[in-house]
């Protein structure tokens, strides 16, 4: 029997208006010496972001006259469906959206799509900011922070023309955002196409959470930065109690998707010799066991929950009461 063939890595490409996508886009197709599908999607019934991708080689595939996160999700998934049935010609999918674009229900096209998810897989959210204007735009804008909240990796783009106080200031605020997502400088897009493609950032066994060890609770309040963006981070040294978490965890993305954007974790379940892992993008959630913990490794439960009003969500309390008894 043949091994299944493996699924498609997509890497989506995210950021506010003119934060270089396209740039970092060309700059990628130059450089991965791999083969992409390109999918491209702008306002408007004029593709000129299409036209802007380097090279004739590639297969650039142009979503126009409406927002990839409402309007056009029905035509993401016919063309990547057109896309798998020729999946031998490229290497992965790139898809950059719009720079008002949430990514959100573009991962979710994913992870939804029974047919979609058996052939491509969400390789990674890109997401690029303007070192000069990413704190202003953070502040002022909603879309800035869903933009930051689903990333994987953030690029800090335009980095030549910010102060290096300014670039550590926005360096901070992404990591106190998004703890889990990379962080890479660039100018004109140039980084290492290794660093951001086929990194499996966005699968289960690989989530990158912020680093263990440290016993806390910690949430972040809004800043003057973030629009009303926080992040909620937890650790936890009791083992939880299986069915009490999976419908706390239920219960919590059912009735609190649509503020909180995105959540993941690694958790020690009672009697598991497996951690269990799982992260969702409003509602829709992704879980599985994963591997074994291995002997001597701390086994704590790391979660991290980022959107907009946690405080209310009361996740500590939520999290304490699925604890085992000490
Ligand atoms: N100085 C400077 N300019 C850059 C850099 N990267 C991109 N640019 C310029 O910034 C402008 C916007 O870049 P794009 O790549 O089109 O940005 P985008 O995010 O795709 O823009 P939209 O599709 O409009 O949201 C272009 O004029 C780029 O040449 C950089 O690192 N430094």
């Amino acid at each position: 029997m043949s091994a299944a063939p493996e699924r498609l890595p997509v890497t989506v490409l995210t950021g506010f208006l003119g934060a270089g996508k396209t740039t970092l886009l060309n700059h990628l197709l130059r450089t991965s010496g791999r083969r992409y599908a390109v999918i491209v999607n702008e306002y408007g019934e004029i593709g000129i972001d299409g036209e802007l991708v380097v090279g004739a080689e590639e297969e650039v595939l142009e979503l126009n006259n409406g927002c990839i996160c409402c309007k056009v999700r029905g035509d993401l998934i016919r063309v990547v469906g057109g896309l798998l049935k020729r999946r031998g010609r490229f290497d992965g999918i790139l898809i950059e959206t719009t720079g008002l674009a949430d990514p959100a229900p573009v991962v979710q096209s994913f992870m939804a799509d029974d047919e979609i998810r058996q052939s491509a897989r969400v390789d990674g959210v890109v997401c690029v900011v303007d070192a000069r204007h990413f704190l202003a735009s953070l502040a002022r804008t909603r879309e800035a922070g869903v933009q930051l909240a689903h990333a994987s990796c953030v690029v800090v783009n335009k980095a030549e023309l910010a102060e290096a106080d300014t670039l550590a200031a926005v360096e901070a605020e992404i990591a106190r955002l998004n703890p889990g997502a990379s962080l890479l400088r660039s100018v004109g897009g140039a980084v290492p196409a290794a660093q951001l493609l086929d990194q499996g950032a966005f699968e289960l066994p690989r989530l990158a959470l912020p680093a263990g060890g440290e016993r806390y609770y910690r949430a972040v309040a809004p800043g003057r930065h973030s629009a009303g963006l926080e992040c909620v981070s937890v650790v936890l040294q009791r083992p939880l109690e299986r069915q009490r978490f999976l419908g706390w965890l239920q219960r919590l993305v059912a009735e609190c998707g649509d503020r909180l954007l995105r959540s993941k974790g690694i958790v020690a379940l009672a009697g598991a010799e497996r951690r269990f892992v799982f992260q969702g993008v409003h509602m829709m959630m992704d879980s599985d066991f994963d591997r074994p913990w291995h002997s001597g490794e701390a086994r704590d439960s790391r979660l991290v929950f980022i959107g907009h009003d946690l405080a209310g969500l009361a996740l500590q309390a939520g999290l304490d009461a699925c604890q085992v008894a000490a």
